[in-house]
């Protein structure tokens, strides 16, 4: 079997509903079992947002998944990493997680594994696009090989609606106030993704 890991943080569950969407496109290909994991909260920001109903409803919608553990990075032949911008770039939850795989890293376990993104907005411009080029710098320091949402198999991309897809990433625009749902051609281009990546760790298993 080609095992595909989906680590995703989530504040208000746009990412959690692109993480299903990645997962179902890597179910596409023959052979893969995959895995979806939660990046923890932290206690202080649990607090912070424990009046917010939209943040409660999508926390309690994944408190049942398992907590990703640097056995699973170790697990996998593909990664493929669920990430909210904040400020531009990864959130600290997701940025702890990867800073705890020291031990992976010095170990060379990751290297050729395959590895992309899937990131969700506030806004349009909101830093969709830095947040999937940043997290590139981390992914290539652990010797993960790094694929793309190409414009040929993704010509939704090719659109001024307000919508997510880069070819950096597959994305989402979750609205100045999250009220916004992924859109069906964000979710069609996640499972693309999630199909690639598993096509692609397939191949390089043998
Ligand atoms: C502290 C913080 C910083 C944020 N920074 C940005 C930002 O730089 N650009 C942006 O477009 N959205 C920003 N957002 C909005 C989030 O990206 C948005 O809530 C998230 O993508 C929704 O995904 P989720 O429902 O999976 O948490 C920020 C939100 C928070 C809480």
């Amino acid at each position: 079997m080609t095992k595909i890991l989906i680590p995703f943080y989530s504040a208000y569950g746009h990412i959690h509903t692109m993480a299903k969407a990645v997962a179902e496109g890597a179910k596409d290909v023959e052979g893969v079992e995959v895995k979806i994991v939660r990046i923890p909260e932290f206690d202080e920001v649990q607090k912070a947002m424990s009046g917010q109903d939209a943040y409660v409803q999508a926390q309690d919608a994944q408190e049942d998944l398992p907590v990703a553990t640097h056995d699973d990075l170790k697990w996998a032949d593909g990664i493929i990493w669920g990430i909210p911008t904040r400020y531009g770039s990864m959130p600290a939850q997701m940025k702890q997680y990867i800073d705890s795989a020291g031990g992976l890293w010095m170990n060379g376990d990751l290297e050729g594994k395959v590895t992309s993104t899937f990131i969700s907005s506030g806004s349009i411009h909101g830093g969709q696009e830095t947040t999937a080029i940043t997290t590139i710098v981390p992914l290539l320091h652990f010797g993960l090989i790094y694929v793309g949402l190409p414009y040929g198999e993704n010509p939704e991309q090719l659109t001024t609606d307000g919508i997510g897809g880069s070819p950096y990433a597959a994305s989402t625009v979750a609205g100045p106030d999250g009220s916004n749902q992924p859109d069906e051609r964000d979710l069609t281009m996640a499972k693309r993704l999630g199909k690639r990546v598993a096509s692609v760790s397939k191949s390089l298993r043998g």
